[in-house]
């Protein structure tokens, strides 16, 4: 289709009777610890049924601008997402905040944010242009834009993994995105822009009005180029959308497990899905965004949000907030004690 496959082995389930045992058998009553024996279950599959241990956990962060900014679809303009890109690489935004109290390293990305921030150290450039076309007129990107934006999402997940890596979570920054990620939505959803479309970063009824009627038009002006999922992405997507898919499969394929943040990152989750289906397996969803629409992406995925917190922020806050949890399920998992360890009979 593009040149550009992922190799992804489907999920196990072939020690799903061993893992759930050995669940049953910590000194507990039987499902006592709820959604983490759930998350547990699935960390095993992932990471290995004898002592599944998270390793170098990151967390990337993935910036870029959006054409479709400038037709006023958010509270802020486009210079916002590179002001945001200073205060995360300066450690003062919420999600510096939530790495440093869980133990993330944040990583940030630049997919093509409107200028590029020469000589400020600790970005990585992973540009594909200043900022996409407006969807409502033209294609965001082209094809060649998107292959390239796997390609290097693929190269720095291998970095990642290739330094004993083996949680990823993924979050985004970028003004004007939640209306990519809401066109995608009803795209991939086959659903009313309207169910789609919420107030991002907190738009008033009018902008929010304005905002999905330009949803339908972009629907409408490649309604006969949406067939598969790298043209959605080409005329659809945002540069740091292509490069998250991107990134969620290429962990996927070296067997790496995958924390989705909120609304934009959950867009790109669903391409990501109808690119290669196994990612699936490797995903957990962090937080259940208030943005509306995530919870009928989530039911689309048939996902389990760890937190329900009414977040509506990015940045990759919804996924830093889970580390916690899912480190709790693998640790109960490792080293509870079993009814026979413990001399305990019920
Ligand atoms: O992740 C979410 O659920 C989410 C929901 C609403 C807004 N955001 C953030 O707000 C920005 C996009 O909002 P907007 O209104 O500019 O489309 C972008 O930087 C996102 O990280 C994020
Ligand atoms: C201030 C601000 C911070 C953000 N973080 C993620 N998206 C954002 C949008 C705005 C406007």
């Amino acid at each position: 289709m593009l040149g550009i496959g992922f190799d992804i082995a489907p999920i196990s389930h072939e020690f799903d009777d061993e893992i759930q045992s050995r669940i049953d058998n910590k000194t507990k009553p039987l499902g006592a610890l709820g959604e983490l024996e759930f998350l547990a279950k699935q960390i095993a599959r992932v990471l290995g049924k004898d002592k599944p241990k998270i390793s170098n956990p990151k967390l990337l962060v993935f910036a870029a601008d959006h054409g479709i900014a400038a037709a006023g679809v958010s509270i802020a303009p486009s210079e916002v997402t590179t002001q945001m890109v200073m205060n995360f690489i300066n450690g003062g935004a919420a999600i510096n905040v939530f790495c440093r109290q869980v133990g993330f390293e944040l990583e940030v990305i630049d997919c093509g944010i409107l200028q590029p921030l020469e000589g400020v150290e600790g970005i990585i450039d992973q540009r594909l242009g200043a900022g996409t076309a407006p969807i409502h007129r033209q294609a965001a990107m082209t094809l060649g834009a998107v292959k390239q934006g796997m390609e290097m999402a693929r190269a720095r997940i291998e970095h990642h993994h290739q330094l004993g890596c083996n949680l990823i979570a993924l979050g985004e920054m970028g003004i004007g995105n939640t209306t990519s990620a809401a066109a995608i939505m009803a795209c991939i959803m086959e659903m009313d822009s309207i169910d789609c479309v919420g107030r991002g970063t907190g738009i008033d009824a009018a902008t929010l009005k304005r905002k999905q009627m330009l949803v339908e038009q972009a629907l409408h002006v490649h309604e006969s180029e949406l067939a598969d999922p790298f043209n959605i992405l080409a005329c659809l997507g945002g540069f740091e959308i292509v490069q998250m898919t991107g990134a969620m499969l290429a962990a996927a394929e070296r067997g790496m497990l995958v924390v989705i943040d909120g609304f934009i990152a959950t867009a790109a989750a669903m391409v990501a899905v109808k690119i290669n289906p196994n990612v699936r397996g490797y995903m957990i969803f962090g937080h259940q965004s208030d943005e509306r629409g995530h919870c009928l992406m989530m039911e689309h995925l048939h996902a389990r949000p760890l937190l329900k917190l009414d977040m509506r922020l990015g940045e990759g806050t919804g996924a830093a907030l889970a580390l916690p949890m899912i480190q709790a399920a693998a640790g109960f998992y490792n080293e509870m004690a079993s009814f026979s360890d413990a001399g305990i009979e019920i």
